[in-house]
């Protein structure tokens, strides 16, 4: 999925998809994997412990620390080779991504709810790594707006994560982020979703998602965030956020 989202920075920068998008989408994705490989070494513990992750490789002892390391580093090298063939700066922004994971939000996770925050960037930088692919500029207001909204989706999204998991998350240790600890959920949340849709809103008003579907997309994408404070509507509230990456990239590749 986050290769996705980088190729949907990619399609933003109105490349259309060649040999150089499917460099960066499989070096994106080794680049992913070496990153949740590494965070599975370092979590081994609490990966042990959850009900969520406790069947992982590492967690449930199918494969020891160095096996672990050793697939990490070989995804990480043939990732970074893959990026490489397409520029340095795609490149860069991976590896600053995958450190930010592994050295910032990793260890701050255990340590304070505010970690998610931290962690929104990495998960917001992919499209980022596909534009700079494409040669865009990395200051271009219509990047920083397609990473802006996929910082501020990444909070609903593992709201949503956290609650389906919170006896197991408590159970590890991990602190949680809950609305709630914000003078009463619904306020905080709210202000949240709102947001999130105003961002979204903003695709078709600057021209980064167009033509006449255009409004059909904004419906996909802002429905789900209109669901989720309804407990009926959870299920479908939760598809509609987790699948709200790959619906952005088929809106710009489908926009003119
Ligand atoms: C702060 C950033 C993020 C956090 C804390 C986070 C957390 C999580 C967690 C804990 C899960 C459950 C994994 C499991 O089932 O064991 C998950 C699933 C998932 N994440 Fe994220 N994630 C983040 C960013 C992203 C990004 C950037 C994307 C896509 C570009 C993404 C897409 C998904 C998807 C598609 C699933 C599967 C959901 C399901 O059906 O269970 N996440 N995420
Ligand atoms: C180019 C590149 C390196 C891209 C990768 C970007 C990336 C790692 C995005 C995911 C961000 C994130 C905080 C995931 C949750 O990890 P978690 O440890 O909370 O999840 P877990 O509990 O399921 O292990």
């Amino acid at each position: 999925m986050n290769a996705t989202a980088a190729l949907g920075g990619y399609l933003l920068c109105r490349a259309r998809p060649d040999l150089k998008a499917l460099s960066l989408f499989a070096g994106v994705a080794l680049m992913a994997c070496a990153a949740s490989a590494f965070n599975q070494v370092l979590e081994r513990d609490l990966d042990a412990i959850m009900e969520r992750t406790n069947r992982r490789p590492i967690a449930s002892g199918e494969l020891g620390v160095r096996g672990g390391l050793s697939i990490a580093v070989g995804a990480l090298a043939t990732g970074a080779l893959l990026l490489n063939l397409i520029g340095l700066s795609p490149l860069c922004l991976a590896i600053f991504t995958l450190c930010w994971y592994l050295l910032l939000y990793t260890p701050l996770k255990r340590r304070t709810p505010l970690a998610l925050l931290v962690g929104a960037v990495c998960g917001a930088l992919p499209p980022l790594i596909g534009w700079s692919a494409a040669g865009g500029a990395l200051t271009d207001f219509r990047i920083v707006l397609l990473c802006g909204i996929l910082y501020l989706w990444q909070v609903p999204h593992f709201w949503m994560l956290q609650k389906k998991h919170a006896e197991d998350y408590r159970r590890a240790g991990v602190p949680l982020f809950v609305p709630g600890s914000f003078r009463g959920p619904a306020p905080f949340l709210v202000l949240w979703l709102v947001a999130m849709i105003a961002a979204t809103l903003m695709l078709p008003v600057f021209g980064l998602i167009a033509g006449q579907h255009a409004p059909l997309w904004c419906l996909a994408f802002c429905l789900p965030l209109l669901l989720y404070p309804f407990e009926r509507w959870e299920g479908a509230a939760f598809a509609g956020v987790n699948i709200f990456p790959a619906l952005l990239t088929l809106a710009l590749y489908g926009s003119p």
